[in-house]
């Protein structure tokens, strides 16, 4: 018998029969054997723990994480059989011994380990240069005119009560540090404490300003960081000298990086950096492992970064959950485990006595977060913000009670085959406005905005709760009513939203066009880009789309709709995919109006079901 109480691994255990039943039951596909063949001459363990690996990476984890691997049954098999065997491993012991003395395993080759963790070296690389630059820019010391920070941060958040401001907070960390995280929920005031940060540093260095560069992970992100600087701006009242030295524009990560086509690097990198002293990034939640790597590596020395979004977000597309995993000390409702030192400062900065830490922070980076956690955009009488703390805090009462106080930007229907059609009406009358006005000759800009009023999300792409279906049942109520002239397979109204990056073009992944017809009649893909201007694109040119009247909430993260609806899928086909932070990124989405169309049992489900990705980004940040 072996460790792990079976006898698996044998001499003659089946290692063909046992890949036939792994590629079978889609646990790894083709490819990952040829892959993991070339690292590994046998079929042995670090064979098998090359394929979790890969499969791991797949599902946008960092690196495989030995401690929480469930060694009895790895790859996760159904059991059909009880003399089938579900793991290839003798014991947990023997497959780690073995990986350690690996050839393929080590510094400079193809495997790295890092404590309980493996990684193919690509990710175990950014991870490393991660963590060390932002180890660097949280111990870079920063010269400061303390008595000036203290009276512009007095002037910026006067005290109204006796609550603590954990904006004035944040500012005085983000202006005290080359490295600031400032999270929150959606509407606790991320932008405003950031424009108010701008200020601030802007008066503080007057004689020589900064030079201060906004991005955001996507077009559309980028568009609503604008937006909210340029509203921010208006409603602090700031002197027109200061408002212009605080830039309104906000650009794409790539586009600052400078995209070289054909070629996953950057025009900026550590050889020739960017040219800026302040780097906000908004959204940050989006930003995966490689691109925020490359970005912190192209910053000049002496810049500041300050990372903005919500860590309760779904995790970035691509591997890694950076924001997540520097926010991993932050408690809902607790006070960030700050230093001695810290503390002092924000009592003399701030006038704020801040409780002593029960546990000191166990990274570097503990003093350079703040944690955002009232909402000023939703009150309490507001349903969609007290549905999104429920659902984050899992709390089922809040959750219940949330349904029994009939809020009126909030509607939960239940799911039968009579609120799915009548759903598909509601999103026929909310589109019915821009496409009337398409009808009126409205601008491109106007129809846009139209356009982004209202959308419907879903979990999944595929079936009858699907982007696909659903978007074709859409398309055959608008012209049942008349709104859309279905005649070929493009028509005048038709939303795109871009799935592939076109770096010629300068289309990037969620970019969202609108099929408008030009002064010839000519129908063009008209994109509005960061900016206000209109871009028209000729629809043969366009890279992969999607049509855009349902969007995956995947693809929802950074943008808003003041009206926003939500379509998950029946309890027997929620299993997959349906976790607390799609949920709450879904909700999240909705700025005045949110209807959900979802099984009680789904949403339920979806709170309980927490997930996270492994990395050993928190780890190599420990002090
Ligand atoms: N301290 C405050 N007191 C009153 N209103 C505030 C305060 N801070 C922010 N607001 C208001 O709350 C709203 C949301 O603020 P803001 O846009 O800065 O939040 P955010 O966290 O950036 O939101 P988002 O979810 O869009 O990222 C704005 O209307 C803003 O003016």
């Amino acid at each position: 018998m072996s460790q792990l109480g079976f006898d698996f691994n044998a001499p003659d255990f089946d290692h063909s029969g046992f890949i036939k039943r792994l590629l079978a039951e889609e646990k790894i596909r083709y490819s990952d054997v040829q892959l993991a063949k070339l690292l590994c001459n046998d079929t042995d363990d670090v064979f098998y723990l090359v394929l979790l690996l890969l499969r791991a990476e797949q599902q946008q984890h960092t690196c495989l994480d030995l401690n929480s691997l469930m060694w009895e049954n790895p790859f996760q098999l159904s059991v059909i059989d009880e003399s089938q065997p579900l793991s290839p491993f003798i014991s947990r012991e023997q497959a780690c011994d073995k990986l350690l003395h690996h050839p393929a395993v080590g510094e400079g080759k193809p495997l790295q380990c890092f404590a309980h963790y493996l990684y193919l070296a690509r990710l175990a690389a950014y991870e490393a240069l991660l963590a060390q630059r932002f180890s660097a820019l949280a111990r870079q010391p920063m010269l400061l005119d303390e008595v000036r920070l203290s009276a512009l941060l007095d002037s910026y958040f006067p005290a109204t009560n006796n609550e603590i401001d954990w904006q004035k907070i944040a500012c005085a960390i983000a202006a005290s540090r080359r490295l600031s995280v400032i999270t929150g929920g959606p509407g606790t005031g991320k932008t405003t404490t950031v424009t108010k940060l701008l200020a601030i540093l802007q008066s503080l260095y007057l004689a020589a300003p900064l030079a201060i560069k906004l991005v955001a992970p996507t077009g559309k992100a980028a568009a609503r960081l604008t937006e909210s600087i340029k509203g921010a701006k208006v409603k602090l009242g700031l002197a027109p000298e200061l408002a212009a030295l605080i830039p309104e524009q906000a650009q794409t990560l790539h586009r600052l990086l400078g995209v070289i086509p054909h070629s996953n690097k950057f025009r900026h990198d550590q050889g020739n950096p960017l040219h800026l002293d302040v780097l906000i990034v908004d959204e940050a939640s989006m930003v995966d492992l490689a691109l925020m790597a490359k970005l912190v590596n192209a910053l000049p020395e002496n810049a500041r970064l300050i990372l903005l979004g919500d860590k309760d977000q779904l995790a970035s597309v691509d591997t890694g959950n950076v924001l997540s995993d520097l926010c991993e000390t932050l408690r809902l409702g607790e006070v960030p485990s700050y230093s001695e030192a810290l503390r002092e400062q924000l009592k003399r900065w701030c006038d704020v006595n801040l409780p002593a830490a029960k546990t000191p922070s166990p990274l570097v980076i503990g003093d350079c977060l703040a944690f955002l956690q009232k909402s000023h955009r939703f009150a309490s009488n507001s349903g969609i913000g007290q549905l999104a703390l429920a659902v984050n805090r899992n709390d089922l009462n809040h959750f219940d009670w949330v349904w029994q106080q009939n809020f009126a930007d909030l509607n939960w229907y239940g799911l039968d085959q009579t609120q799915y059609q009548a759903l598909i009406e509601r999103a026929v009358d909310a589109y019915s406005h821009y496409l009337l006005a398409i009808q009126q000759g409205a601008s491109a800009a106007q129809v846009h905005a139209l356009f982004a009023h209202f959308r419907l999300l879903v979990a999944v792409r595929e079936g009858p709760y699907g982007l696909e279906e659903l978007n074709r049942k859409i398309e055959l109520a608008l012209m049942q009513r008349g709104l859309i002239r279905l005649t070929s397979h493009i028509y005048a109204g038709m939303p795109v939203m871009i799935s592939q990056n076109d770096y010629q073009l300068k289309l990037f992944n969620g970019d969202i066009g609108i099929l408008l017809p030009d002064e010839q009649g000519q129908l063009k893909a008209v994109f509005m880009d960061e900016g206000e201007t209109p871009r028209s694109i000729y629809p043969a040119r366009l890279p992969k789309y999607d049509v855009a009247y349902v969007m995956t909430i995947h693809k929802s993260q950074g943008s808003e709709f003041a009206h926003t609806a939500i379509l998950l899928p029946p309890l027997q086909r929620a299993q997959i995919g349906i976790n607390r932070q799609l949920l709450y990124t879904g909700i999240t989405r909705a700025k005045q109006r949110l209807e959900l169309v979802a099984q009680p049992e789904v949403l339920k489900l979806a709170m309980r079901k927490s997930v996270a990705r492994s990395s050993g980004l928190a780890l190599r940040l420990k002090v």
